[in-house]
């Protein structure tokens, strides 16, 4: 198993309020990814750029470049924290704080994908590709640091192809008003409403 960092150093601005601290049927956003993340991870962080006023047992990182580079950002934070655990994995899990609904095979997954000269695995769904979401080699740390400092810098899809990556496509979730995207993202106040109505009908 691989540890896994859930992304929330975005600035939430169309929520109006740090997504990590937003409830969801009655929790925490942070709490609902973490717990579709257990069993699948060897250990969790949260990458923000404040620890979390939450009691969550996880590690807490910063983005180690600053100002707010976007996604990737997170993802060479979660990279940065990878290399440096005791058990040395190849890569790190990467997924947002905005997506309660992830699927629960993500990991094994995703990690399925990585063969031959495959180096970097992302989440898909609807034939529509979800970058942040993704199984990341840490030796790409220091390539990934260069590419955020050149001019292409922000765009994730712009260093996946750079790369060999593999998109894995996940099927839709049923619930009794019908299929739901795994990756749905709670990015506003009208999203985190139908996130509730999806919550109360999920199997
Ligand atoms: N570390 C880090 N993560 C980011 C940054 N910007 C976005 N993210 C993360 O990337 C994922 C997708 O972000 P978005 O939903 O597009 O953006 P957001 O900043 O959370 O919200 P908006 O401000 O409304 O766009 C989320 O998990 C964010 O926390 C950043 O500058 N640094
Ligand atoms: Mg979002």
């Amino acid at each position: 198993m691989f540890p896994a960092v859930i992304l929330a150093g975005g600035q939430s601005r169309r929520m109006g309020q740090d997504k990590a601290t937003v409830t969801l049927a009655g929790a925490p956003l942070l709490r609902h990814v973490a717990h579709r993340l257990s069993g699948q991870t060897s250990r969790l962080a949260i990458n923000a750029p404040a620890s979390p006023q939450l009691d969550a047992p996880f590690h807490h990182l910063p983005d180690t470049l600053e100002g707010f580079l976007g996604p990737l950002a997170g993802i060479l934070a979660a990279m940065r924290f990878a290399a440096h655990l005791p058990d040395q994995p190849s890569h790190v899990l990467t997924t947002a704080i905005d997506t309660p609904f992830i699927p629960l095979d993500l990991a094994p997954r995703l990690s399925g994908a990585l063969t031959g000269d495959t180096a970097i695995s992302v989440a898909s769904s609807l034939g529509a590709m979800h970058p942040v979401c993704g199984l990341w080699p840490v030796r790409l740390a220091d390539d990934l640091e260069a590419f955020l400092h050149s001019p292409e810098k922000a765009r994730v899809k712009t260093f996946l192809s750079r790369h060999n990556t593999a998109a894995v496509e996940f099927p839709t979730l049923m619930t009794t008003a019908g299929p739901l995207d795994p990756f749905f993202n709670v990015n506003t106040r009208e999203d985190l409403e139908l996130a509730e109505r999806y919550m109360e009908i999920l199997p």
